[in-house]
């Protein structure tokens, strides 16, 4: 287990100035034009109805409340209809902000639906390279947390931000309407509140990504940790995984409490920044409302409008960290979207239409890391039909071979090739459709046991029986609860080793490749499964070419040929008497293994 977090550090972090970024932004947002520039008309009519209300609160006051020389009738009918024109444009403001929502969502939720689905089908055809080098955590975090941070941005901020500044300007275009004087002092504080937005906005920024990082790091942590829970027991290792636990749950109970300090110390800021703005019109222009310079009217729509004015530039801030947040997720996402596969694809890929099935390897070097040979100068030929065993002590480059052929690598010297054919010109799905596939670790897909035999083939109901006659899964069938539609896997019946080989070969013959790897399953089953692996093994390898990574030796026996593996280079070749009479390193791993069957019977 290794506790590098080094993948979760947020390396970087988007500019709102990045045009580059916007750029790769654009095409998910243009489908959407339309509908961002409706929500932004309902934004207009929004901030209208918004600015309308104080205004009519000053022509309240000032044409009926204070108003001389009007009949009590006439004044109360003049404030009974500005009542209903307030009532009526609250009921407007209240209609448009509730289709403004529910457009910003959908609209959100679309570009969110459709940046996951291409970064997922951009991932799915990445090669196994790079699923070596990026563990599983930080592409779901890609795919969800990242997006979803996005998702916020275009819902809660572009349109609403674009709302904020219209507001701001339109309510001190009103003010200076109304009064330059007293617009002038509220004028001289939006200075001070910029400058203890951006400052905050700043500090707020880096204790996010603080926070963010502190995160990733528990999460890195938990997942290696719960994947290995039962290793960790064996080994007595809970309290040392506690303690480090202690250490990372700490340092993000640190950043956390850091950010509260921060905005425990900025919201009442803006408060006292308000409520001076307040007690400084009540102050200034109580005294010029008292010399009757101002009305009381205008006294009143004023401290309104103040309240209306402070809102959005206390949210500012806020919107402007989901916005370096969201853009910094983009630029993770658009990282691994740009992304690609290590192995060149073919143009255009070659599809024969038909296999024989021969297996080449011609002078094959191969290294995971270049510099490090795993395979050296590596050549044998299979013929069509045939058999090869593949031998060799434990990280002698056997699964590696497998890789190759499958073409999840591609070897730095030497060709690999399948009826004389160079696989890197072939389609790789073509060519995986065609060399079947059987690991010791076999993969249940949450699903039917139908399912997960058929997989991407439709045998019809007599082929399926045969194939489960044949895979010798026939009476496992029809003891399930449900038989073949019984869920297996996760959230389904467990199977266990051996019926999970089983139903890797039933799979085999499902897709029936012309070419088939095996690597034995070399975990203890009981007597009987053994024997009923041993006849589906004999079934699978019938009429195809089969490449096996041999631990039994009523398997080597059976092979055309076998091929000894030690330290990625063909030691010896032949077939089993030629080797054993050679009494060379072959007939030295026999006579080891039968000791250690002998031991085990002991
Ligand atoms: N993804 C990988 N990245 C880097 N090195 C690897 C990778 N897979 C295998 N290796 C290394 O390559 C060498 C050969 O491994 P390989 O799995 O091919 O051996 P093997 O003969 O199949 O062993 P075993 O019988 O134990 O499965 C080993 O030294 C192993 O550490």
């Amino acid at each position: 287990m290794h506790y590098g977090y080094g993948y979760f550090e947020e390396g970087q972090l988007g500019k709102i100035q990045d045009v580059r970024l916007w750029k790769r932004l654009f095409p998910y947002l243009r489908p959407h034009g339309p509908h961002i520039a409706l929500a932004v008309v309902l934004s207009l009519i929004i901030s209208a109805a918004d600015l309308a209300l104080p205004y009519l609160l000053r022509l309240g006051v000032d044409r009926y409340i204070t108003a001389q020389g009007l009949p009590l009738s006439a004044k109360l009918q003049g404030l009974s209809q500005l009542a209903a024109v307030f009532a009526g444009l609250m009921a407007v403001g209240f209609v448009a902000e509730f289709f403004q929502v529910l457009l910003l969502e959908w609209t959100g939720q679309n570009i969110m639906h459709r940046l996951r689905q291409d970064l997922f089908r951009h991932v799915l055809r990445l090669d196994l390279p790079f699923f070596h080098a990026n563990p599983v955590g930080k592409l779901v975090t890609r795919l969800t947390n990242d997006i979803q941070n996005m998702h916020e941005m275009f819902t809660s901020v572009i349109v609403t931000v674009f709302n904020d500044l219209i507001r701001l300007v339109g309510i001190l275009a009103v003010l200076f309407w109304m009064d330059a004087s007293l617009s002038a002092i509220l004028v001289c504080l939006i200075p001070v509140m910029l400058g203890a937005t951006l400052k905050f906005s700043a500090l707020a920024r880096e204790a996010f990504r603080t926070i963010r990082t502190r995160l990733a790091r528990i999460n890195s942590f938990l997942q290696e940790v719960l994947a290995g829970l039962s290793v960790l027991q064996i080994f007595g290792r809970e309290e040392d995984t506690l303690d480090r636990f202690r250490d990372l749950n700490e340092a993000h109970r640190k950043a956390a409490m850091h950010q509260i300090h921060l905005f425990g110390l900025f919201v009442p800021f803006i408060e006292v920044l308000s409520s001076a703005a307040v007690a400084v019109i009540i102050w200034y222009g109580g005294g010029q409302a008292l010399r009757q310079a101002v009305s009381l009217g205008v006294l009143v729509a004023f401290l309104s409008y103040i309240r209306l004015f402070f809102q959005p530039l206390r949210e500012l801030s806020q919107k402007f960290s989901i916005v370096q947040s969201a853009l910094a997720s983009a630029e993770r996402i658009f990282e691994l979207m740009d992304t690609r596969p290590d192995l060149p694809a073919p143009d255009p890929p070659l599809r024969p239409a038909e296999l024989q099935g021969s297996v080449t390897f011609q002078n094959v070097t191969f290294g995971y890391d270049p510099d490090r040979p795993v395979l050296r100068n590596v050549s044998f030929h299979v013929d069509p039909g045939r058999t090869l065993a593949v031998v060799g002590p434990t990280g002698a480059g056997k699964t590696t071979l497998i890789n190759l052929l499958e073409r999840f690598h591609d070897p730095q010297e030497g060709v690999v090739r399948v009826d004389g054919m160079d696989l890197r010109f072939l389609d790789p799905a073509w060519l995986r459709r065609r060399v079947g596939l059987v690991m010791q670790d076999v993969f249940i897909v949450p699903g039917t046991f139908r399912e997960n035999i058929c997989l991407d083939t439709e045998p019809d109901e007599a082929r399926l029986r045969e194939i489960l006659d044949l895979a010798q899964l026939s009476d496992l069938a029809e003891n399930l609860p449900q038989g073949l539609e019984t869920s297996v896997g996760e959230g389904g019946i467990d199977l266990s080793a051996g019926q999970k080989q089983l139903l890797a070969f039933a799979r085999v013959l499902a897709r029936d490749p012309k070419i088939l790897i095996l690597d034995e399953a070399t975990s203890n089953v009981d007597s009987e499964t053994e024997i009923r692996i041993q006849r589906a093994i004999e079934r699978a390898m019938a009429g195809r070419t089969s490449i096996v990574i041999a631990h039994r030796l009523s398997t080597i026996r059976k092979a055309s040929r076998i091929l000894v593996l030690d330290q990625g280079r063909i030691v010896e070749e032949g077939t089993h008497e030629e080797l054993m009479a050679r009494k060379g390193f072959y007939h030295h791993l026999i006579l080891l293994d039968q000791v250690k069957r002998e031991g085990l019977k002991d």
